[in-house]
C-alpha cells in the first residue's frame, strides 16, 4: 500500500438546495482500502458522494485522486477512474440487463471479446446471466441493484463510490457482491446504515452528523457505545461484526 492515499478530501464544503449541507469534511482513503461513510439520515453522506461522482460541485475544499486535484482531471478521465453505485438510479426502459452492463464499457477501449468476457463474468457474479435479455425496467428493486452492480464490476474502476450498496439486496447478495468488491482489493468509499455490514467490510470509517465529520478510524474503535448513543440515538454495542441493539435512546416529546 502506498503512503499517498488514493483519495484525499480536505475541508470539503457543499451546498444543496441553496443551503450549506457539508461543512468541512476531510478524509483519506488509502489505495486498496474500504472506507465507510456513516451517519444518521440527513448527515450529508450522499452529498459528499455526489461531488465525487460529479453530480454536485464543492463550494470549498479540495479533492485529489491519485495525488492529482480533481480540477486537473478531465471529466472523461475522472469517469474512467471512478465508478458510482447511486441511489434512485433507475433503468431505462427498452434496455436489456446485458445492455445496461455493456453501456458501462462503452468508452473502455477494450476489444469486443474482452468486453464480452467481462460482461459475462459480471452477469454470472450477480446471478443474472440467465436473465440478461430481460427488459431491465421489469426487474425487482434488488435485481436492478444487482444489474447496476454488474455494470460497476464489469468496469472495475480504481475507485468504487457506493451509496448504500446493500439497498434492496437480500442477505445472500449483500455478502456475495461486497465480498467480490473486497476480494478485488479496489479502493472503496461506501455509505452504510447497517453498522454490522460496515464493521464486516470497512478497514476504516468516517462518521458524519449534521454535515460534519464527528469521528473516524477503525470501525471497532470508532463505533463505541457512547458514539452510537450520541450520534445515532441508540443503545447498542458493536462486538466484531456483531451489533447488539438494545433500543432507541428515549427522547423527550416535543
Ligand atoms: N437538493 C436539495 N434540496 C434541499 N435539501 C437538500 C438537497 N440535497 C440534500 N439536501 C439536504 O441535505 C441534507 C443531507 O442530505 P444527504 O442526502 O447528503 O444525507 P444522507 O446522510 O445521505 O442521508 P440518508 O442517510 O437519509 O440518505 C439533508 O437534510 C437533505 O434534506
Amino acid at each position: 500500500m502506498s503512503s499517498e492515499p488514493l483519495l484525499r478530501i480536505r475541508d470539503l464544503q457543499v451546498e444543496a438546495g441553496g443551503l450549506p449541507r457539508v461543512h468541512g469534511v476531510s478524509l483519506d482513503v488509502g489505495e486498496g482500502c474500504f472506507h465507510g461513510l456513516l451517519g444518521p439520515n440527513g448527515a450529508g453522506k450522499t452529498t459528499v458522494l455526489r461531488v465525487l461522482y460529479r453530480a454536485a460541485r464543492a463550494r470549498a475544499g479540495t479533492i485529489a485522486l491519485a495525488g492529482r486535484p480533481m480540477r486537473d482531471w478531465t471529466p472523461r478521465d475522472w469517469a474512467r477512474a471512478t465508478g458510482a453505485l447511486v441511489q434512485e438510479s433507475g433503468l431505462l426502459s427498452g434496455l436489456s440487463v446485458r445492455d445496461v452492463v455493456e453501456i458501462g464499457l462503452a468508452r473502455s477501449g477494450l476489444p469486443p471479446e474482452a468486453c464480452a468476457a467481462r460482461i459475462d463474468e459480471a452477469l454470472a457474479l450477480v446471478g443474472l446471466a440467465e436473465r440478461q435479455d430481460q427488459d431491465a425496467s421489469t426487474l425487482s428493486g434488488g435485481e436492478q441493484q444487482r444489474t447496476h452492480m454488474a455494470q460497476l464490476l464489469a468496469r472495475d474502476p480504481a475507485l468504487y463510490i457506493l451509496d448504500e450498496p446493500t439497498n434492496h439486496l437480500d442477505l445472500h447478495y449483500q455478502l456475495v457482491l461486497l465480498d467480490e468488491v473486497k476480494r478485488r482489493g479496489r479502493t472503496v468509499l461506501a455509505t452504510f446504515h447497517d453498522l454490522a455490514m460496515a464493521a464486516r467490510y470497512c478497514d476504516s470509517v468516517t462518521v458524519m452528523a449534521d454535515g460534519r465529520s464527528v469521528a473516524s478510524g477503525a470501525p471497532g474503535a470508532t463505533l463505541t457505545p457512547e458514539l452510537l448513543r450520541r450520534v445515532y440515538s441508540v443503545e447498542a454495542q458493536l462486538d466484531g461484526a456483531l451489533l447488539r441493539l438494545d433500543g432507541p435512546v428515549r427522547r423527550d416529546p416535543r
